[in-house]
């Protein structure tokens, strides 16, 4: 659906992406991550077709968006971080105009309305003016948007920024939804997000792809990933973890707890089960840590930080 082969985009002597190149394939929800400037909005709007590449390119249904931003939009549905919204509308007299605008008209125009209202549950405030909306509302109301054409790719720049907890995950599950039949490419910088919507996430920085991989796969990069903590009660436990081949460091928390890290990922819980039996300490409690995405995050671009710091 999305091929995109070594943007690069400069903005006067700033390079903003910087060779980044991805394919995406339906029924993906790819989360595009990033610190602050790291690219997410400069290359969703190259791949939205309202920014040309300095150089490379990206075709979206194998049509070069640069080339024919016209042909490749009609299968693109693009959220960005700020809709512009005519404040004196309704919001089905917004959703009417801007259906009208994509060149549908009558029963066609009404119906393809009527169906962005009810997947964005929109139905409580059809006859509201925009002005007048929650945040949340007006939210779904930029979602129902880029739905009006049933595009095949939504393009979605922070589509929960400002939301509430409870709004968040309505936005969330909408996404969820919609991403069955689609492609769904959203940039964000809340991880949670990721792990909650995101079959697969790009983390960029410093304009470059620095991880591609599934939440999952990415965790497991996680200098906690497989880690055990430990409520034990025993003679020389610690010492014991330490000499387990696989155990690296061992750490003894505040409250007691005692936490093992895993050389190299390696899942380390049966052998410190077993010698636990061995030397018969009394186990109130173990928990293997399945790794964090935030841990991964920061590794990854603190270092891509520090690497450029190096270089400057
Ligand atoms: N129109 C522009 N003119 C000049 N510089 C720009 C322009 N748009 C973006 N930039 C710069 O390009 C870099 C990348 O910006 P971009 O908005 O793509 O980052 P981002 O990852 O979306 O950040 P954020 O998370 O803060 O939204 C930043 O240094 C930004 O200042």
């Amino acid at each position: 659906m999305i091929k995109a082969v070594d943007l690069v985009r400069d903005f006067g002597i700033r390079r903003a992406v910087d060779g980044v190149s991805f394919e995406v394939g339906t029924g993906t929800v790819l989360g595009f991550l990033g610190p602050n400037g790291a690219g997410k909005t400069t290359t969703i709007r190259m791949v939205a077709g309202f920014l040309p590449p300095t150089s490379g390119t990206v075709e979206v249904k194998g049509i070069n968006v640069a080339e024919n931003p016209v042909a490749a939009q009609k299968s693109i549905g693009y959220m960005p971080e700020t809709t512009p919204l005519y404040e004196d509308m309704t919001v089905s007299g917004f959703l009417r105009f801007l259906a009208e605008v994509r060149g549908f008209s009558g029963k066609e125009r009404d119906s393809r309305v009527d169906r962005s209202i009810e997947r964005c549950f929109l139905g409580p405030v059809r006859n509201q003016t925009i002005d007048t909306l929650s945040k949340g509302y007006r939210q779904r109301t930029c979602l129902a948007q880029t739905l009006l054409h049933d595009p095949d790719l939504l393009l979605l720049d922070e589509p929960t920024e400002g939301l509430d907890p409870n709004q968040k995950q309505v936005v969330r599950d909408m996404i969820k939804d919609m991403a069955s039949e689609r492609v769904v490419m959203l940039s964000t910088h809340v991880l949670e997000e990721v792990e909650a919507i995101c079959t697969r996430a790009i983390i960029i920085s410093g304009g470059k792809v620095v991880a591609d991989d599934t939440p999952a796969e990415l965790k497991t990069r996680s200098a906690k990933y497989n880690a055990v903590t430990l409520s034990a009660e025993g003679k020389g436990i610690v010492d014991a973890l330490e000499k387990l081949p696989n155990v690296g460091k061992v750490e003894t928390l505040d409250d007691g707890k005692i936490v093992a890290f895993p050389k190299g990922g390696k899942s380390i819980a049966p052998d410190i089960l077993g010698a636990a039996q061995q030397h018969k300490w009394s186990v109130s409690d173990i928990k293997v840590d399945e790794g964090r995405l935030d841990d991964v995050f920061r590794q990854i671009t603190t270092t891509e930080d520090t690497k450029k710091k190096e270089v400057a």
